[in-house]
């Protein structure tokens, strides 16, 4: 009886461990090998599915409904061909269920599978979240077929010998060689998206920047311009800017640093203002001596409490990190400013004496809280 019941599987998720969860597939067909993490956001799932720092991860949503609001391009946040190879995996609790939001331009089902990414829904998350607090966030194979037909072991051996995230410098698989510049300025209630020219102009250093990122320097009066994560310190100087931001980005900080610390160290002594966000943290807190290490479940979320040592205000924001700083790494010269009320990790810096700061969580939402859009105030008055 309970074989009649049960819907054929057509999609797997299996660990290195050879643990697997049996569901029904959605999106694209095929296989696909990354780190699974999970993510504790109630809502903006295309924004998070379109964010360059979930390269290689599979993602799974705690939130038990997804799909509601549909899709739109508006809500994409790689900016470039290369950034959209984001995350290759999405695993939901219920079947995504049908789009009815006035501004959807299509179902989550049909943008996964022209996106290329593969879908497993009717995972049991809340057993797969709990597996992952307690033993790290794995490496796995999510596959989908209508086939219905797997071979478990071959899935486990992928998963068991990819390299995973550790010494990855997947920030160079996001960078186009192209310098471009940034107008549109953040999504305001009823005029949508406008482009605005700022006063003061800065270069953003990009490792695989999130839109929104851009969008949140654009309202604080700033104008941008966004140079490959690859640019030296001499052709970033030449341009003469008023202040340098290091973007979020994917991967492991310490192998992306490898090319990327030398130039931030030549920014740092040119006396450049520098605002860092999440990788750009990471990278930031390493050029200055500090060092990065992976944690076991990271952070993923738009429901995270952080204090501000120095306002002493605690604000909710929105985190998506697998690494971070190690306070007992930092020298005297560098300050602690924030730090996560969920495991008390660090998350935020400053360089003592100058305009040099950044923070781990992501201060442009996107989704999440706007609490900490005053970064962004903070880095352009600083200029
Ligand atoms: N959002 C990010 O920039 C992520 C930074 C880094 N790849 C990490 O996982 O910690």
């Amino acid at each position: 009886m309970a074989d009649i019941l049960k819907p054929k599987a057509t999609a797997v998720l299996v660990f290195e461990t050879g643990d697997v969860f049996y569901g029904q597939g959605i999106g694209t067909q095929g296989e696909a090998v990354g780190e699974v993490c999970f993510n504790t956001a109630m809502t903006g799932y295309q924004e998070i599915l379109t964010d360059p720092s979930y390269a290689a991860q599979i993602v799974c949503f705690t939130f038990p409904h997804v799909g509601n609001t549909g899709t739109t391009d508006e809500d994409e946040e790689a900016t470039t061909p290369a950034s959209r190879r984001a995350a290759r995996g999405a695993i939901f609790k219920a079947n995504v269920t049908r789009a009815s939001n006035w501004r959807s331009e299509g179902e989550l089902g049909d943008w996964l599978e022209a996106r290329g990414i593969i879908g497993i829904c009717g995972v049991d998350t809340r057993a797969l979240t709990n597996f992952i607090r307690v033993q790290g966030m794995p490496k796995g194979v999510i596959a989908h077929s209508e086939t219905g037909e797997f071979d478990i072991e071959d899935l486990t051996d992928k998963a068991k010998q990819w390299g995973g995230l550790v010494g990855a410098d997947l920030a160079r698989d996001m960078i186009d060689e192209e310098t471009f510049d940034w107008r549109e300025a953040r999504w305001v209630w009823p005029k949508g998206h406008e482009d605005k020219d700022g006063t003061k102009k800065i270069v953003l250093i990009d490792y695989g920047v999130k839109r929104n990122i851009l969008r949140n320097l654009v309202s604080s009066g700033l104008s941008v311009s966004v140079v490959p994560g690859t640019t030296s310190a001499e052709d970033i100087l030449a341009m003469k800017p008023d202040g340098v931001v290091l973007s979020n980005g994917p991967g492991d900080p310490a192998a992306t640093g490898e090319y990327a610390i030398p130039v931030i160290k030549d920014l740092v002594d040119a006396d450049m203002p520098i605002l860092g966000i999440c990788l750009g943290h990471q990278l930031l807190a390493a050029a200055l001596g500090g060092k990065t290490m992976k944690m076991p479940q990271g952070h993923h979320g738009a429901n995270h409490p952080v204090k501000d040592y120095t306002t002493s205000k605690v604000e909710i924001v929105s985190m998506n990190h697998g690494f971070a700083v190690d306070r007992d790494s930092l020298p005297d010269t560098v300050e602690e400013t924030h730090v996560s009320l969920f495991d008390g990790s660090n998350c935020g810096i400053r360089l003592r004496g100058k305009p040099v700061f950044s923070v781990q969580h992501h201060p442009e939402a996107s989704p999440g809280p706007q609490d900490s859009f005053y970064l962004f105030e903070r880095f352009a008055e600083a200029l």
